[in-house]
């Protein structure tokens, strides 16, 4: 469990993180969204001691991390893959981390093959690609078997094989009832992978709540029909109660009514269907919607990366 309370962060006269306050929750995948320079990758640091805060506080089970015994059987993070000692092999990284935590030497061998980086464990770390290194960086997050574990955007880089990956071994890990909280800009994905979202702007929390809860804030789907008989289906949908949008060839976007019954009711008329499409609002719109509204011109301006168009 993580417990963030009042928690700011201030950089000579910019304010990173303004007063923060949320719980992190075990056997979950809580995601941790915002635009850049939200404040994100500052909050994460000073849960893991790595940054004093400037006021507030930021405990993992009720302590914080600096005065946490054998920090790595508590806690695990990746922050960033790349910043591993090139010279060393996997293992030997590993190794390393494992003897300074007082883990044995078959943990190593253990969490390398959980990463799938027994075959590669003897080279360079250095002439790892970017999949490996993050592999590598979760294999040592994963060393201490903690039950809290931080990830700063995992899947930053990866190919669809290694976000996959990811994907899975987060939900794992949140089923087997472990803390999980993930930073991400790849919308998409996020809205895949987590069960509850922390969403931050300008260093103030916008929304805690459920994936399901923070989608449905985007309102009430729209259902886009596609039939060579659209005028006849829009008299009947509207009939039916529906709101239909102008006609537009033989496309129809259709609101109050679900794709089902849009279906019986095409089905009782006669009327061929060539397309049927659920365009309820995604993850991405919401989150475009809010921190824009919030004002960050950044996420206004639809500059994040990951964008699904
Ligand atoms: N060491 C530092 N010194 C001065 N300012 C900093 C420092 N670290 C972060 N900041 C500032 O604090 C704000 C929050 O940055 P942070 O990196 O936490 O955001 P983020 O949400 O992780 O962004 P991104 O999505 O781009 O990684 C930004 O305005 C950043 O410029």
């Amino acid at each position: 469990m993580i417990t963030v309370t009042g928690l700011t962060k201030r950089y000579g006269p910019t304010t990173a993180v303004d007063g923060l306050s949320f719980e992190v929750r075990p056997g979950l995948v809580t995601g941790f969204l915002g635009p850049n320079g939200a404040g994100k990758s500052t909050t994460l640091r000073m849960i893991l001691g790595l940054d004093a805060p400037t006021g507030g506080s930021a405990l993992v089970d009720g302590a914080p991390y600096t005065t946490l015994g054998r920090p790595l059987h508590r806690v695990g993070a990746l922050l960033d893959a790349t910043a591993v000692h090139g010279g060393r092999s996997g293992r030997r990284h590993l190794a390393a981390l494992a003897r300074s935590n007082g883990i044995g030497r078959a943990r190593v061998t253990e969490v390398l093959a959980e990463v799938g980086l027994a075959d590669a464990a003897g080279k360079r770390a250095g002439a790892y690609s970017l999949g490996m290194k993050q592999r590598l960086g979760i294999a040592a997050a994963l060393l201490g078997d903690p039950s809290v574990l931080i990830f700063d955007e995992p899947v930053n880089g990866l190919d669809p094989e290694g976000v996959r990956w990811i994907r899975l071994l987060l939900r794992r890990l949140a089923a087997e009832g472990r803390t999980v909280l993930v930073s991400s800009h790849l919308m998409s994905e996020m809205e895949h992978t987590a069960d509850h979202l922390i969403v931050i702007g300008r260093g103030r929390l916008l929304a805690d709540c459920g994936m399901a809860e923070f989608v449905a804030r985007g309102g009430e789907g729209v259902v886009r029909v596609r039939t060579p008989d659209a005028a006849a289906l829009r008299r009947a949908l509207l009939a039916a109660g529906a709101a239909v949008g102008a006609e537009d060839g033989e496309v129809l976007d259709v609101s109050g009514l679900g794709a089902p019954r849009i279906a019986d009711i095409a089905l009782a008329e006669g009327i061929a269907l060539h397309e049927l499409t659920d365009r309820s609002a995604t993850l991405e719109d919401v989150f475009m919607e809010l921190t824009a509204e919030a004002g960050d011109h950044r996420a206004a301006g639809g500059a994040l990366p990951g964008k699904r168009s």
